[in-house]
């Protein structure tokens, strides 16, 4: 009976898809922007990703959930070759990004992560102005061809990040000066200034207060319509308010990936369900 499937308590802060939103859940049947296929990563000894697969649609967000250690971070980071950074990391399987192998010889590194921008979860600006923040990324990999150009880059990132208007008056001055919600989109404005096609983020709201959040996840709901996102987070609401898909991690196994809407309403796996519920995490 199809009863049986529901989940035994009510899930409260997630409702089930309105038909808008499943009008927009296309079909995972097109080309995904990225596929990950049999990810394993290796910390030394240690495994933390045990053969993972998941495919990243444009126009959308993936939101990545578990307790900690489940090993989402560590996921994410496989999609740009952060994980090239921590000596004592190993990653095997293959990942993909417009079809082409990430891992593969002629990837160039630091392209890959113009293309696969992050967002950490400390805002993380450079010691520079405003304006340098974001003319940075533009100016090594030469996308403006005058200083007009790269105004009119660092100005439409930083609309495009919802910063514009508080900003404006004072592209001088540092980076570091702004509140950590205004640093976080100057973050995300950086990563939008190389054009790039997928945004991972990891944790982005977690040093941030409600008001910054709430801005923040209404931005991320403005940008999916343009790149493919990824989100690390804690909190399960957040989850269900800005994804579309949704990955359930525990011991560095994928448990289930699908719709949000199903994984907070009727998840497949029990150890979902306890997640969802509170049981553990
Ligand atoms: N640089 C590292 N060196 C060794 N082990 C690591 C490293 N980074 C992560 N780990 C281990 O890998 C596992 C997964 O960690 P990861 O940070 O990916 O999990 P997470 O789900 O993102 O956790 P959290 O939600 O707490 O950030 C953990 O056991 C962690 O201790």
């Amino acid at each position: 009976m199809e009863d049986d499937n529901l989940p035994a308590e009510p899930v409260s802060f997630a409702s089930p898809a309105t038909a808008h939103e499943q009008a927009e859940q296309v079909s995972d049947d097109r080309t995904p922007k990225m596929r990950a296929e049999s990810i394993s990563v290796f910390y030394g000894p240690k495994q933390a990703i045990k053969n993972v697969s998941i495919n990243i649609h444009d126009d959308r967000v993936t939101a990545f959930i578990g307790p900690s250690g489940c090993g989402k971070s560590t996921f994410l980071r496989c999609l740009n070759r952060m994980n090239d950074t921590i000596p004592a990391a190993r990653v095997t399987g293959l990942i993909e990004l417009d079809g082409h192998d990430i891992n593969a010889p002629d990837m160039d590194v630091v392209q890959l992560r113009a293309r696969v921008g992050m967002v950490f979860q400390k805002p993380n600006p450079f010691p520079k102005s405003i304006f340098e923040n974001v003319a940075y990324g533009p100016r090594i990999h030469g996308l403006a061809n005058s200083k007009n150009e790269l105004a009119e880059i660092v100005e439409k990132s930083l609309k495009r990040a919802g910063l514009w208007d508080e900003v404006k008056d004072r592209l001088n001055e540092s980076g570091t000066a702004l509140s950590g919600g205004q640093q976080q989109r100057l973050c995300i404005a950086r990563a939008i200034a190389v054009d790039p096609e997928v945004i991972l983020m990891d944790e982005p709201c977690s040093a941030l207060d409600p008001i910054a959040t709430a801005k923040i996840e209404e931005l991320i709901h403005e940008l999916r319509g343009r790149y493919a996102i990824a989100i690390v987070t804690h909190n399960m609401q957040q989850a269900a308010r800005v994804s579309q898909r949704t990955a359930f991690f525990h011991l560095g196994e994928l448990v289930e990936y699908g719709k949000t809407s199903e994984i907070f309403t009727n998840p497949r796996e029990q150890r979902t369900q306890d997640y969802i519920t509170g049981r553990y995490g």
